[in-house]
């Protein structure tokens, strides 16, 4: 499957990082206070909030943008009315770079999640010493123990986390840390395929308490309505904004 070639190569740079995980914790634990992704996602309660993603490729559709400038990108996004950023990092299949993430932060005043696959502790050490303010937990690719492991830990340096599922199995795992967000992806990581639908059906098993995400497939306004009629507080856009697509913009005027 071709998420395990994804993990695979993460663990193979997680292997090589390992030995910096004190210095890096120490780091993390010396950072100034983070900006909190749950508190910008309930800012203003019955809006629809947009956490807007910067990628210059994906494995599904390949390169979005010959010319990427993350910060240029980030820049535009909170201007037109993003409540959150969401920086890739994973370098081998989304051309992503923790530098990326470092200069976004910088240059934005309002929170920016690391997009990556976390396996291990270290990490989020990284991604908190690099500024990240939230880090993304798949649950796909992570053990129910090692969830609730890695969930504490990047609760414990101030992160806040966005927990992925893709079914309702993994929604019972992902509550068992009582996460306050959790992003339900439209996209099977394996297959690619997007249904947005999904976000409709995951809606009534995850509550009425939880900041509901939905990733994934969200090109138009009315994608964005539709999901926020379903409960939704937000959602998480990549490829469409990407392309150059004035959602934020269409969203503000027509929401
Ligand atoms: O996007 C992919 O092709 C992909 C493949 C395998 C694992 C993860 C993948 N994407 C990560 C994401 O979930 C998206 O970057 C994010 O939800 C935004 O999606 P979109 O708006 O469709 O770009």
């Amino acid at each position: 499957m071709f998420l395990d070639r994804i993990v695979a190569s993460v663990d193979a740079r997680v292997e090589a990082l390992r030995d910096e995980w004190a210095r890096l914790e120490e780091k993390a634990q010396n950072m100034p206070p983070t900006r909190s992704l749950a508190d910008a996602l309930r800012a203003d309660p019955g809006t629809l909030q947009v956490i807007a993603e910067c990628k210059q490729r994906s494995p599904s559709k390949g390169w979005l943008t010959d010319h990427y400038d993350p910060v240029a990108q980030a820049q535009g996004y909170q201007r037109a009315g993003a409540a959150a950023i969401s920086v890739l990092t994973e370098p081998e299949f989304f051309a992503g770079d923790l530098a990326h993430l470092r200069a976004v932060r910088e240059a934005v005043s309002i929170p920016v999640l690391r997009k990556d696959f976390i396996r291990h502790p270290v990490q989020i050490a990284e991604a908190r010493a690099a500024g990240a303010d939230a880090v993304l937990l798949i649950i796909r690719i992570l053990e129910p123990d090692q969830y609730r492991a890695l969930y504490d830990y990047a609760t414990r340096l101030g992160l806040d986390v966005l927990v992925e599922i893709h079914s309702p199995v993994e929604a019972e795992v992902a509550l068992t840390a009582h996460p306050a967000i959790i992003g339900v992806n439209n996209r099977d990581l394996d297959s690619f395929e997007t249904r947005l639908s999904f976000s409709q059906e995951m809606a009534l098993a995850l509550g009425p308490d939880i900041i509901k995400v939905s990733e994934s497939g969200i090109h138009q306004v009315e994608d964005l309505r539709q999901v926020r009629d379903w409960g939704y507080q937000a959602v998480l856009v990549g490829e469409a904004l990407m392309r150059g697509r004035p959602l934020l913009e269409e969203w503000r005027a027509n929401g």
